[in-house]
């Protein structure tokens, strides 16, 4: 993993309130282009929050967010996508009856501005072809390109959802539990898979599952209640008394 000097991402004291509750408090949050950004932490920690108020989905009571320099604070999700932000949805939102192949190929669409136009697929398809085949290939779905997702396996569905995000080609790449509800076979090719898409691109990422983490990330961002716990390499932060008191009683979910 290069990381440049830029800051890719930076938040300063970020935070959201949700009636009275304090869901992020504070946060500040460094992501260096090329780097590969974990944010753990035990249940209710503000991950998804964080992650929602990173990518305009939810906007902040105070503080603020910079993508590349650019203050993005408070702007609605498709203007901070157009900086170049793109996430992943732990929740699929895959067209189950739409090839593989078509996904990808509607997710170019979106991003060249052409629209949505699913009576014209047959003659849309062709166009973005050879870019289609590169982001199938790189997720490993080329042999699977011509079945209806609904058809996939969990792991194959997941890889999918990947290779959409890459079809935004995104400056920085938010991933929500990419490994969620995955078996250890499934996790590893996981790991290898956004080890390969991470390679040159910023990607921050939520996981539970610590392997996980220790495999992917260059530096890791723990929350706890909101606040920033701990922030660093991976080796320090998982010797770090405060992360483990702060992980005890919580349920193993690797
Ligand atoms: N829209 C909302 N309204 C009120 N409270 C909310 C809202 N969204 C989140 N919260 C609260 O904010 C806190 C942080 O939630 P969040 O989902 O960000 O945590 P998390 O770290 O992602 O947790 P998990 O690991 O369980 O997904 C929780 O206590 C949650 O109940």
């Amino acid at each position: 993993m290069t990381t440049s000097g830029r800051v890719a991402l930076r938040t300063q004291a970020l935070t959201k309130v949700f009636r009275g509750f304090r869901a992020v408090d504070a946060v500040d949050l460094e992501v260096r282009e090329g780097g590969v950004h974990a944010l753990v932490g035990p249940n209710g920690a503000g991950k998804t929050t964080l992650f929602n108020l990173l990518t305009g989905f939810v906007s902040p009571t105070s503080g603020t967010i910079t993508v590349f320099g650019e203050d993005v604070t408070g702007k609605r999700p498709e203007q901070v996508a157009r900086r170049g932000v793109a996430r992943s949805f732990q929740i699929t939102s895959l067209f189950e009856n739409l090839t593989s192949r078509e996904q990808v190929e509607l997710a170019l669409q979106g991003r060249t501005g052409q629209g949505f136009r699913f009576w014209r697929t047959e003659k849309l398809l062709g166009r973005h072809r050879a870019r289609v085949d590169e982001l199938l290939a790189e997720v490993g779905l080329m042999p699977l390109a011509d079945k209806p997702a609904g058809l996939l396996a969990y792991g194959q569905k997941r890889a999918l959802e990947l290779a959409l995000v890459l079809a935004l080609d995104p400056r920085v790449m938010l991933l929500d539990e990419p490994t969620a509800g995955m078996g250890i076979e499934d996790v590893d090719r996981t790991i290898e898979l956004v080890r390969r898409i991470a390679a040159g691109r910023t990607v921050v990422f939520v996981d539970h599952n610590m392997h996980v983490v220790g495999s992917l990330a260059d530096r890791v961002t723990v929350l706890q209640q909101g606040k920033v716990l701990v922030e660093g390499p991976y080796a320090e932060v998982r010797g770090d008394e405060r992360v483990i008191t702060a992980y005890l009683g919580e349920a193993d979910h690797a």
